[in-house]
């Protein structure tokens, strides 16, 4: 609950439900405004617990005092899944089995974050580049009930991330049909905005390599060239985290309407390839700065040099809304322009000084 999706839903579900909320995380700094000071209006219904849920005795009786369990714990940025397999194995199916296992046996509620990812390459993708059926929603739009989930061979171990978070599904969705454990899956589709990871040398590790919206935020705020993996050609739809927290509501709101159902969370009008939202950005960051726009703003790299070896890439991710818009009646409302534009003027707003501070004395830490 302390990380970017968390601190964007305990800020919702303070300042517009009567909810309680018990917060457990390793960090708590994404969150940090919400739990202090002890004057604000919300204090005594939310809760900060540090703890690692991989070995913590405490777990247990947290999850038995609440009515409704939330798992956003996990790794969950691509440098990883190729690089630490193992941890992302571990964090993202051993680590979450405990917190099933203590929903079921406690008949409690879950609402589980796995991604988009476990849908993997589109159909699609495996047809000739010039073949019409490309240009056919059958062979791309993602949909939870009939898409297959494509992954590459072992040694692309990117997909070690989708492997594990597909198989927690599995075991979810077992727990639901042989225990009865009331279930709701969440898969996001690239939400983004405010505090999403951290920006490198300032609030995150100076070699680190956060998802692409601080990627790209970082080359911003440093005037260095937007870096394009593979030549940017793959394809993503962004939705504002608002917009998203949203839909999680309505699912916190209405059990009846969202027990045993996976839902595709996204914005499918906000589809881009990685160069456009490049240009995108570099434009939006131009306005809200008031900087000039460099003379070269991206420069191509491969994928082996960015993430290393075992790096693949999902080509395209268009989520289907039937079951979301059927279940919930939830749409999402921001253009990328503009959830660009508020990301990038707070952006800029929290790290532009700090960089400078960094680049005029960089033996300072
Ligand atoms: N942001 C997205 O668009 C997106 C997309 C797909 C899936 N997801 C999923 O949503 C969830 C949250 O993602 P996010 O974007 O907020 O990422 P995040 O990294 O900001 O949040 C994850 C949080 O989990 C905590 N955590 C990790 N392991 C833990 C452990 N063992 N014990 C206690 N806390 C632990 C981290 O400290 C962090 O605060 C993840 O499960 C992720 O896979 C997010
Ligand atoms: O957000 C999601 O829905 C899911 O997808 C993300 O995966 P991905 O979209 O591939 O990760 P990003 O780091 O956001 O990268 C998006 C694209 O930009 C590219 N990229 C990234 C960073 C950069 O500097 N340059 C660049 O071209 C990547 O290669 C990739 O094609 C992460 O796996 C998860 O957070 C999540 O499960």
């Amino acid at each position: 609950m302390g990380g970017f999706i968390g601190s964007h839903l305990c800020e919702k579900l303070m300042s517009e439900t009567p909810h309680k909320v018990l917060a457990l995380d390793v960090y708590n700094d994404k969150i940090k405004h919400l739990l202090e000071p002890d004057s604000l209006p919300w204090a005594g219904r939310i809760q900060f617990h540090r703890l690692n849920i991989k070995h913590d005795s405490r777990l247990e009786g947290l999850i038995k005092m609440a009515d409704l369990v939330i798992n956003l714990a996990a790794i969950c940025t691509p440098a990883d899944y190729n690089t630490r397999p193992l941890d992302t194995i571990y964090s993202n199916f051993i680590d979450a089995l405990p917190v099933v296992k203590y929903c079921s046996e406690n008949n409690k509620r879950l609402i589980h974050f796995s991604t988009c990812e476990v849908y993997g390459k589109t159909i699609g993708s495996f047809l000739p580049k010039d073949s019409p059926l490309r240009q056919d929603p059958a062979y791309y739009v993602l949909k939870e009930d009939t898409s297959p989930c494509i992954f590459g061979s072992i040694e692309k171990q990117r997909w070690s991330y989708a492997c594990a978070k597909q198989l927690i599904e599995r075991l979810i969705y077992a727990e639901g049909a042989e225990n009865g454990l009331e279930f709701t899956i969440v898969r996001p589709f690239n939400w983004i905005g405010p505090r999403m990871d951290f920006i490198p040398g300032i609030d995150g590790p100076s070699e680190g390599v956060p998802r692409v919206l601080a990627c790209f935020s970082n080359n911003l705020l440093r005037r260095e060239p937007l870096k394009l993996v593979d030549g940017g050609e793959s394809q993503r739809t962004f939705i504002y985290i608002k917009d998203a927290i949203e839909a999680v509501l309505l699912m916190i709101e209405n059990p009846d309407r969202a027990n045993g159902h996976i839902f595709n969370v996204g914005n499918p009008n906000n589809e881009v390839t990685v160069r456009q939202l490049a240009e995108m950005m570099t434009k939006v960051y131009a306005k809200v700065s008031g900087e000039t726009v460099l003379e070269s703003p991206t420069v191509d790299v491969s994928s082996k040099e960015f993430y290393g070896e075992g790096y693949d890439d999902s080509d395209k991710r268009i989520p289907d809304m039937t079951i979301i818009n059927k279940q919930l009646g939830w749409n999402p409302k921001t253009s990328l322009w503009d959830l660009l534009e508020s990301t990038l003027t707070y952006q800029h707003r929290t790290y532009a000084e700090a960089i400078k501070k960094s680049i005029a004395k960089p033996s300072a830490s």
